[in-house]
């Protein structure tokens, strides 16, 4: 099944003078791993940007679950991301002042159709949260503190529930492992991809990190289908 489509894709950011992006063709389908890579300044974070709706393009479609998001009025467009997207980008997006179980369980507040599958996973949000922190390894005196008093990698266990709590069909991942050292890049990716197994969901990462592609059932090297960088950005 089909969970993402985009074609005959064209973006330019405002003021630019040539296309960031154009993109003849990309599917992704249900519970797919996708790794995205490609040298500094290919595009990798504007497709995420255009995937997760921040920007739109100024031609082509892209469809996810078979809606098209063009289609929805903007208030709809959040609510459907809000549902169907878990999010782990780069500098976390964490709330500093709130725990790290209000980070998490805020990805529900959002969302009923997330609320729904955490409540029916664990019995309540909370206890999903609490199983999803343990199962990434966050330590469990942590759950009640702050996350700025959090180390870089704890942050990022916590920004991987967040994303994970209430199964989203697709989890965007940017550099997730980027501040981790060797080993416990290898073992955050593991524990991620238990969970999105787990969930059913599809993963989008990007990474330089190529030692990461193992993980992945495809691989996609942007400048390969970025028409944009084909045709050289002078
Ligand atoms: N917010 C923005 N406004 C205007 N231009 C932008 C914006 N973000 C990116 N660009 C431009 O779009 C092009 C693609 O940048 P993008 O950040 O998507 O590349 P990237 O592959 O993610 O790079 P990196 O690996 O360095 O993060 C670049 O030419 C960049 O200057």
């Amino acid at each position: 099944m089909s969970l993402l489509s985009l074609s005959d894709i064209r973006f330019r950011w405002p003021n630019a003078t040539h296309d960031a992006l154009q993109i003849d063709s990309l599917d992704v389908q249900a519970n797919e791993r996708v790794f995205l890579y490609g040298p500094s300044g290919c595009g990798k974070s504007t497709l995420l940007s255009l995937i997760v709706g921040v920007v739109a393009p100024q031609s082509g479609k892209l469809e996810m679950l078979g809606q098209s998001l063009a289609e929805l009025s903007s208030a709809k467009r959040d609510q459907f991301r809000a549902d169907h997207i878990g999010y782990v980008f780069q500098q976390f997006n964490l709330l500093p002042y709130l725990s790290v179980l209000q980070n998490v369980t805020l990805a529900c507040q959002f969302s009923k159709t997330r609320t729904a599958k955490a409540i029916k996973r664990s019995g309540t949000v909370a206890q999903e949260a609490r199983r999803l922190l343990n199962q990434l390894q966050l330590p469990g005196e942590l759950i009640d503190s702050p996350v700025n008093e959090l180390s870089i990698g704890q942050q990022q266990r916590v920004a991987a529930a967040r994303a994970l709590i209430g199964s989203p069909e697709l989890i965007i991942a940017d550099e997730p492992t980027s501040a981790l050292d060797k080993v416990n890049r290898q073992r955050f990716m593991e524990l991620l991809l238990t969970e999105i197994e787990h969930a059913g969901s599809s993963l989008i990462m990007v990474s330089h990190d190529e030692q990461l592609l193992e993980h992945f059932q495809k691989d996609i090297h942007l400048p390969s289908l970025n028409k944009a960088v084909q045709h050289g950005l002078d």
